[in-house]
């Protein structure tokens, strides 16, 4: 039998499974149903006239890993090889990482002599860290929170600073709050099979890694590996993907695309969903969600509450992004970016240095350099107050204010864009594997014809969303 089905949300994970399907004969219609006037999700770019770009969302991807060569592998086949702009492992922007602590920007240890001597921040070498992990014991619970695991793992000082860091960067999150078995599975993994992260990693950690067979890696990906990429992005910005997506998808006939027409409602017919927008209704034998938990929560039937009241317990968190430009070159270092922990500044999360990993996205024949500062997160009601209120001058003056402050930059910026991104990034709490279990469990045992995708559920990065939106549409149609 042909299928029709609807893919809800038209950000990077309803796009690829869209992708995925419209590879198959086996859908005769696709309708990709999306709230907003545009495509792409957080994906978001700005192209300013004078050929400067600079990013809302995400600013670069990671080539490492099954997801990482999955990504590429898309991105081969869309053809955008020529476009990618790549940052090496040599690149100082990979090499150099820095937390801002005491008032001072402290380059993160590396290599081998790094770990074995004490360096600032930290008030030991990272190396004993190491020992303490050989003799700490499992941990009792089913799952904790990060700062919990990795106290007992590998000491308080690196969880209140480097882990502290590491939650902030990726999920605008708390470690005190974020479970360490759905933020970061492997260290999970490793403990349970091992007790040791150390022995874990020397012995393996064996078993399932929660990652179906990738498929064979692409020559791009292959490429990444052989010249050890650290991550990329693409010549007219991160947006460049989600547009090549819709294109690729537009050209094929058999999806209709529909933007400004937000999912209200969601009811099971006999017949399959039909699903209610602004001004109609669709109907589909199968519905792909690519929508955050919460959208979604909102669009079932009362009869699906149990269902519904699960996805409204994955929270999510508001960030304020700010894009500086400055003139000349205001860096007192090159790398990545800095981050910041919770103990010295709650509101600012870090701080990227976009013109080192990203110079070709420099406004051409100028020397400039593009910040971009993340604040509020976790934080952000604390900090700022309600999202509705925020004013654009509030967070740039606390954005500049803390360039100055952490960077020395005295300068006013040439040219600044702020945006609050209310509800951006999902926080995998304590027990997110267990709401996950129970969503699953509910739409299995009640067979609905419905399957999810996106950040809301197993991991918040580009590459896990790429990768979920494949291994839907091919959970439905069969591998490629
Ligand atoms: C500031 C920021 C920086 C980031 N940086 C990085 C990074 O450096 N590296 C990295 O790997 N990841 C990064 N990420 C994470 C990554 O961008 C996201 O996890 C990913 O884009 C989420 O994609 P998605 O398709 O799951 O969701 P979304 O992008 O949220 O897409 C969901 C879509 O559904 C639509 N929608 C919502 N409700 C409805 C409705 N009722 N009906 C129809 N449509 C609806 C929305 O408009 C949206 O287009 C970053 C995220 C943010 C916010
Ligand atoms: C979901 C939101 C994400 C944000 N960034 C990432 C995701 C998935 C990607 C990412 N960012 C960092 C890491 C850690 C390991 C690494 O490879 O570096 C990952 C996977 C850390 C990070 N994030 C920011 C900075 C400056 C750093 C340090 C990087 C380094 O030193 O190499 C900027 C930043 N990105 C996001 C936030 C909330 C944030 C806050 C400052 C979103």
């Amino acid at each position: 039998m042909q299928k029709t089905v609807a893919v809800l949300g038209g950000g990077i994970g309803g796009l690829t499974a869209c992708y995925h399907l419209s590879k198959s004969p086996q859908v005769s219609k696709m309708v990709l149903l999306e709230g907003s006037g545009r495509l792409g999700g957080w994906l978001n770019s700005t192209r300013r006239e004078d050929g400067a770009v600079f990013e809302r969302g995400p600013r670069g991807v990671r080539h490492v890993g099954a997801v990482g060569r999955n990504t590429l592998n898309m991105v081969s086949e869309l053809g955008l090889e020529s476009e990618l702009l790549i940052v090496s492992q040599q690149n100082l922007a990979s090499k150099n990482r820095f937390l801002y602590v005491g008032g001072q920007l402290h380059a993160m240890p590396t290599g081998l002599g790094g770990v074995m001597r004490t360096t600032p921040p930290f008030s030991r070498p990272l190396a004993l860290s190491g020992l303490q992990d050989l003799l700490a014991p499992r941990g009792p619970e089913e799952d904790e929170t990060v700062h919990s695991f990795v106290t007992r793992r590998l000491g308080k000082e690196l969880a209140d600073l480097a882990v502290d860091c590491l939650c902030r960067g990726v999920f605008a999150g708390d470690c005190r709050a974020l479970s360490v078995r759905s933020c970061f599975p492997p260290l999970f993994n490793l403990e349970r099979a091992r007790r040791s992260l150390f022995l874990g990693m020397l012995f393996g950690a064996g078993g399932d890694t929660g990652t179906d067979v990738p498929p064979p890696p692409s020559a791009l990906a292959r490429r990444s590996q052989e010249e050890k990429w650290a991550q990329w992005s693409l010549r007219r910005g991160m947006q460049a993907l989600p547009e090549a997506l819709g294109e690729s998808l537009s050209r094929g006939g058999r999806v209709q695309i529909h933007t400004q027409a937000p999912v209200r409602r969601l009811e099971l017919r006999a017949g399959g969903w039909e699903i209610t927008l602004p001004d109609g209704t669709v109907t589909a034998d199968h519905v792909i969600s690519a929508l955050p938990a919460h959208a979604l929560a909102s669009a079932l039937p009362p009869t699906a509450q149990p269902l519904s009241d699960q996805l409204r317990q994955i929270a999510m968190v508001t960030v304020a992004v700010v894009n500086l430009e400055y003139e000349g070159s205001v860096l007192p270092v090159p790398g990545f970016g800095h981050l910041i922990p919770s103990s010295e500044d709650r509101g600012v999360l870090g701080v990227v240095y976009d013109s080192v990993a990203f110079p070709q996205h420099n406004r051409p024949g100028a020397s400039t350099t593009r910040l971009t500062v993340m604040m509020g997160g976790a934080w952000f009601q604390e900090v700022f107050g309600n999202a509705e209120d925020v004013t654009e001058r509030c967070i740039v003056d606390r954005a500049t204010q803390a360039v100055r402050a952490q960077l020395g930059v005295s300068a006013e910026p040439l040219w600044s864009s702020a945006a609050v991104l209310k509800d951006c990034i999902p926080q995998y709490h304590v027990g997110h594997w267990k709401r996950l279990e129970n969503i699953r469990h509910y739409i299995s045992h009640h067979n609905l014809p419905l399957t999810l995708v996106g950040a809301s559920y197993d991991g918040v990065s580009v590459n896990d969303v790429i990768f979920g939106g494949r291994k839907a549409a091919e959970s439905l149609v069969g591998g490629a």
